[in-house]
């Protein structure tokens, strides 16, 4: 089935929802191409069209005398390689540099959740004593994880550079859907704005010597070398690793958020979740291993946020005109696979489709793998976070849950008292809550010995 989707910009976008079509998109990697998008996607996020066409063709032949790197043997195009270089940090294989990110990842969350530190965060100022303290779910999973997945991809000096680099990504993560559909510049000022302070933090890191910040993902570490081969300045680094930056963390503290929220407010399942966590070993945390593979009841409920609150979709830029379905799609225009229709079809998940079933993957496992459950998109493009974005969810979660009780003191949202899903702004990941809709939380410390998993709710 096709629809034709008519943006503001007078940009068509052919959506495709028919699973043989989408089939057909998949397959096709000659006339319909992710990296055109990307480069599109740049354009829209700052990227001048300079860096952007370097960033687009293979690089010119090396000097002779230019320290080659080995690390594109190729000579692939910068956007190319970064798609080679995330597969290499994020999945397993022989080169893989997936254990060491992870580790930083969970180290960094383990970090961040340790009460001195919360404590002191003033980005959750509420209610504090030596005790107990009171925030806004949705900024204290946002302060946890994107601050994880900046110091595990670009290491401490970032964050220190841009104390304010939160607030910037919020407004950004807020307005990015105005640049992708070429919002005329009158409607997306704050998203703009948030756009520019996020490039000048970065510019000014790409700035810094590369020994004052080494503590750096591979992969940041790899491509900043290439892009500095192919000639891109630090301006140039900064607005092409804002749409990374988004991709990192733009997608995992919502995920948290809403997780936490079923979890909270329902005190049957805080108790038997608490009472898997726990029983890796009385009184110690639980590790991720405990936390992917012998938690069901918490991994249920993951899966069904997973299904409820993503809005996934899959991009294609038609390169040359293309036949798909027997219908001719014109160049120069975009493809659209949206997932979440698939994600509420009854014939699949039955007629409680809409609604949130904490059990429905207990009861069927091998959901998980059914065709009309793409959170992660799909085809070549496939999210090659989707591995760490769940070890940092079941951590974040696990240790939230071990570490302290949780009460909540008050629910914004719509009249049944729990945050509203923002399901009309257009996402590629995860759908955010209403602007303004929270749960606020009581976070109190737990005693040593406290953590039973089953006597405190
Ligand atoms: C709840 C969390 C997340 C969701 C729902 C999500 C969703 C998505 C979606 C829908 C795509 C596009 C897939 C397509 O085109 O078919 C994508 C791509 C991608 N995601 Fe994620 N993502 C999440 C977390 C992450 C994290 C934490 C990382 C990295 C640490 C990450 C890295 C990537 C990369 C690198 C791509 C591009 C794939 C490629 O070009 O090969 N994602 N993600």
């Amino acid at each position: 089935m096709f629809e034709i989707l008519k943006t503001s910009s007078s940009l068509l976008i052919y959506v495709v929802t028919n699973p043989r079509h989408v089939g057909e998109v998949y397959r096709n990697t000659t006339t319909l191409s992710f990296d055109t998008f990307i480069q599109d996607l740049m354009l829209s996020c700052g990227t001048s069209v300079q860096a952007a066409d370097k960033s687009s063709k293979q690089p010119p032949p090396y000097p002779e005398d230019a320290l080659m790197s080995g690390l594109n043997p190729q000579n692939k195009s910068i956007i190319n390689l970064a798609i080679d270089f995330h597969h290499i940090q994020l999945l397993p294989g022989p080169d893989s540099q997936v254990e060491y990110l992870s580790a930083k990842f969970l180290h960094e969350i383990s970090e961040s959740l340790k009460w001195d530190i919360l404590v002191s965060d003033k980005i959750l100022a509420g209610e504090k004593n030596s005790d107990t303290m009171e925030t806004s779910l949705i900024k204290w999973a946002g302060s946890v994880l994107i601050k994880a997945g900046t110091k595990a991809y670009w290491g401490d000096r970032l964050w220190k550079i841009a104390p304010d680099l939160l607030d910037s990504f919020y407004e950004f993560d807020r307005g990015i859907w105005k640049l992708l559909f070429h919002y005329p510049k009158v409607f997306s000022g704050d998203a703009l704005a948030a756009r520019d302070k996020i490039i000048d933090a970065l510019t000014k890191y790409f700035q810094l010597p590369r020994k004052e910040r080494d503590d750096i993902a591979w992969f940041t570490r790899s491509l900043e070398t290439e892009s500095r081969l192919v000639g891109l300045d630090e301006r140039d680094m900064a607005a092409s690793t804002l749409i990374l930056y988004f991709v990192i963390n733009g997608n995992t503290y919502k995920l948290c958020f809403w997780v936490l929220c079923h979890i909270i407010t329902k005190p049957e399942l805080l108790t038997s979740i608490k009472a898997e966590i726990s029983q890796q070993s009385m009184g110690s945390e639980p590790n991720i291993e405990h936390l992917t593979q012998s938690c069901p009841i918490l991994n249920s409920v993951l899966q069904e946020v997973l299904r409820l609150y993503t809005s996934s979709a899959s991009m294609r830029f038609i390169s040359e005109d293309t036949i798909i379905g027997g219908k001719l799609l014109r160049k120069g225009r975009k493809i659209m696979i949206p997932y979440r229709q698939l994600h509420e079809d009854s014939v699949v998940w039955g007629a409680d489709s809409p609604d949130f079933e904490q059990s429905r993957w207990l009861k069927n496992a091998s959901l998980r793998r059914n065709g009309c459950f793409r959170p992660f998109g799909g085809g070549a493009t496939l999210c090659a976070g989707r591995s760490v974005a769940q070890q940092e969810v079941l951590f974040f979660v696990g240790l939230v849950l071990t570490r302290y009780n949780l009460e909540v003191v008050s629910m914004q949202g719509g009249k049944e008292g729990f945050p509203r899903v923002d399901a009309l702004k257009p996402t590629l990941g995860m759908m955010s809550p209403v602007y303004g809709d929270d749960c606020v939380v009581k976070v109190s410390r737990r005693k040593e010995g406290e953590f039973d998993g089953s006597l405190h709710g």
